[in-house]
């Protein structure tokens, strides 16, 4: 499916921000290398962002009041993570004013693609111009990661290394690339993975730059593709054209190509059960500039 890249908000009205991209990631490789008391996993994994996402509109209200203003199929507003990260810029910042915020759902949810936490990255860079709270960048990662592991990097605004639980951030320097996205139609419970009895919690540590594809691997893919079989027709479909593997704990799958003429042919020829996007990968969050 082709699908338009992402522009830059506009921002010619000081009272809103309507446009605001939210990026997708990819997880090029992720190890688990360990657990900490309290549960969470310690990662090791490279984060590439890509030209693809959701975009959300933000118009300031002086009354304090969060309000989504449009209906959005399976996340009811007060579980968005959207709500929740102005809440608690809010909260973080003693800012007294609100906002409406309108969300355009682009991305498959429980996809590996970490649609919610750039909602919610997106969300606090938009309210910190907004609002005027001037937080720094260091400031709203720390924040984000109250909300999930998966939302600093998106902050963070570039390709990066990640440590930790994702939190320990190094930029990488890659080269752009095209992408095949794969939904195999299903949608997987980040924390069911996790949870997983047999999940592989030992991988040795790896440098970073030792990561080319044939010495890493996804160590969720197993334990989502044994509960989630689609996965695995997803990455053996795929596979046909290039090395494929699973994003973040799935259900997406993808494969680098070599062009976009390439990704375009694989994209179109997708089974009919499953959707399948033309990705482009993009170095920076088209909203870098703003912290
Ligand atoms: C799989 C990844 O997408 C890879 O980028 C992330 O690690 C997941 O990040 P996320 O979706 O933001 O996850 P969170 O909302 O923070 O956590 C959801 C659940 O996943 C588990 N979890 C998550 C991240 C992590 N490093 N270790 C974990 O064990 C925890 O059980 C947690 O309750
Ligand atoms: N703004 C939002 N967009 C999508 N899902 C949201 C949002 N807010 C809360 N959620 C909840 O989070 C769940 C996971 O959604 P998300 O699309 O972020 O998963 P994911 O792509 O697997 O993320 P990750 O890669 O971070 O694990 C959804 O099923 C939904 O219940």
């Amino acid at each position: 499916m082709d699908h338009p890249a992402l522009s830059r908000p506009d921002t010619s009205d000081p009272q809103r921000l309507t446009g605001c991209p939210a990026p997708a990631k990819l997880n090029l490789f992720l190890h688990v290398v360990g657990r900490r008391a309290d549960g969470y996993h310690l990662l090791q994994t490279a984060f590439r962002l890509l030209d693809w996402g959701d975009t959300l509109d933000f118009a300031l209200r002086e009354d304090g009041e969060i309000r989504r203003t449009n209906a959005v199929a399976g996340v009811p507003a007060e579980h968005d993570l959207v709500v929740r990260a102005a809440r608690l810029l809010q909260a973080r910042t003693g800012c007294t004013r609100g906002a409406d915020i309108a969300l355009h759902k682009v991305l498959p949810m429980g996809g590996g693609l970490g649609g919610g936490s750039s909602d919610a990255a997106t969300t606090l860079i938009a309210l910190n111009r907004l609002w005027g709270t001037g937080l720094s960048r260091t400031e709203l990662q720390a924040l984000g990661l109250q909300l999930g592991a998966d939302v600093p990097v998106f902050i963070f605004g570039r390709d990066a290394f990640a440590e930790g639980v994702g939190e320990a951030l190094q930029t990488l320097e890659l080269p752009p690339a095209w992408y095949v996205v794969l939904s195999p139609g299903v949608s997987v419970s980040t924390a069911e993975i996790f949870c997983a009895e047999d999940l592989t919690r030992n991988t040795a540590l790896i440098k970073i730059p030792d990561f080319a594809a044939s010495t890493t691997r996804n160590d969720l893919q197993a334990v989502a593709c044994k509960r989630y079989p689609e996965v695995q027709n997803a990455i053996d479909w795929l596979a046909q054209f290039a090395p494929a593997r699973m994003t973040g704990s799935g259900a997406c799958v993808f494969a680098e190509v070599f062009s976009a003429d390439d990704a375009e042919r694989i994209a179109v020829s997708c089974p009919e059960r499953w959707t399948a996007w033309k990705v482009r990968s993009a170095s920076r969050h088209p909203m870098y500039e703003w912290l």
